[in-house]
């Protein structure tokens, strides 16, 4: 069943120079989850940040860490982004040659399990794990970079992995990334989604800006 609407602000558009800071900030006007895009310049063609910044980060919020990671191989990392403190791992099926085995590991770490299906990525990679999941998250662009436009299409998958996630009867976040906006919002929650990722328009504006940006994503867009 679709859930009240989250917001995980993405950390990749906030203040590099200054990230403590931009994650109390977001924490103290609402963001449910932080959302940490972690990148390797493989997987994806653009490099973030590793677990070091993961465990900085820790002491300045209590919220879930949501560890997106766009990482490959992935499974020799997942222990390192346990102890720096994530709270849900969520991995993409092409990061590793076992996905049921990668699932397993993050649930034996004590962490909640999360799997990613790129834009062209099919459902069918949900078969045989999507029970195991305390999350499948939907890209809404290509990753590998914020401020992207929205594709469209993956509005029919969002609506296809509602049907999916409701016939288990487990209560399994579904969850959007890329493109998300005032307009976009709306249509995701729409098409079933219940957390949205958001990064260029939770921390467009600066911080005076945040909390209202948070407040109209979780409206679905409404002023
Ligand atoms: O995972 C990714 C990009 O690969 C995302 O989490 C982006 O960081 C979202 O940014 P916006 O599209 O909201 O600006
Ligand atoms: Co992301």
């Amino acid at each position: 069943m679709q859930q009240p609407v989250r917001i995980a602000p993405s950390i990749l558009s906030a203040d590099f120079a200054d990230l403590g800071a931009e994650v109390r900030r977001i924490d103290a006007v609402g963001a449910d989850y932080i959302h940490v895009d972690v990148m390797d310049g493989h997987f994806v063609p653009n490099i973030t940040i590793g677990p070091a910044v993961v465990k900085a980060l820790r002491p300045h919020t209590a919220k879930p860490f949501d560890v997106h990671l766009m990482i490959a191989p992935v499974d020799s990392f997942l222990e390192a982004f346990a102890a720096a403190g994530a709270d849900i791992l969520s991995v993409h099926p092409e990061s590793g040659p076992h996905l049921h085995r990668t699932v397993q590991t993050i649930r034996a770490l004590g962490k909640k399990a999360g799997v990613v299906l790129n834009p062209a990525t099919p459902l069918s990679v949900l078969d045989y794990v999507i029970e195991d999941l305390d999350l499948v998250l939907v890209m809404s662009v290509n990753p590998g970079f914020g401020g992207q436009s929205f594709i469209d299409s993956q509005l029919r998958k969002i609506e296809a992995i509602r049907t999916l996630i409701d016939a288990t009867g487990k209560t399994i976040d579904l969850e959007v990334d890329g493109g998300i906006d005032m307009v976009t919002a709306p249509r995701a929650i729409a098409a079933g989604a219940d957390v949205l990722v958001a990064g260029t328009a939770t921390f467009r504006g600066g911080p005076d800006a945040y909390a209202a940006n948070i407040a109209r994503l979780r409206g679905g867009g409404a002023a």
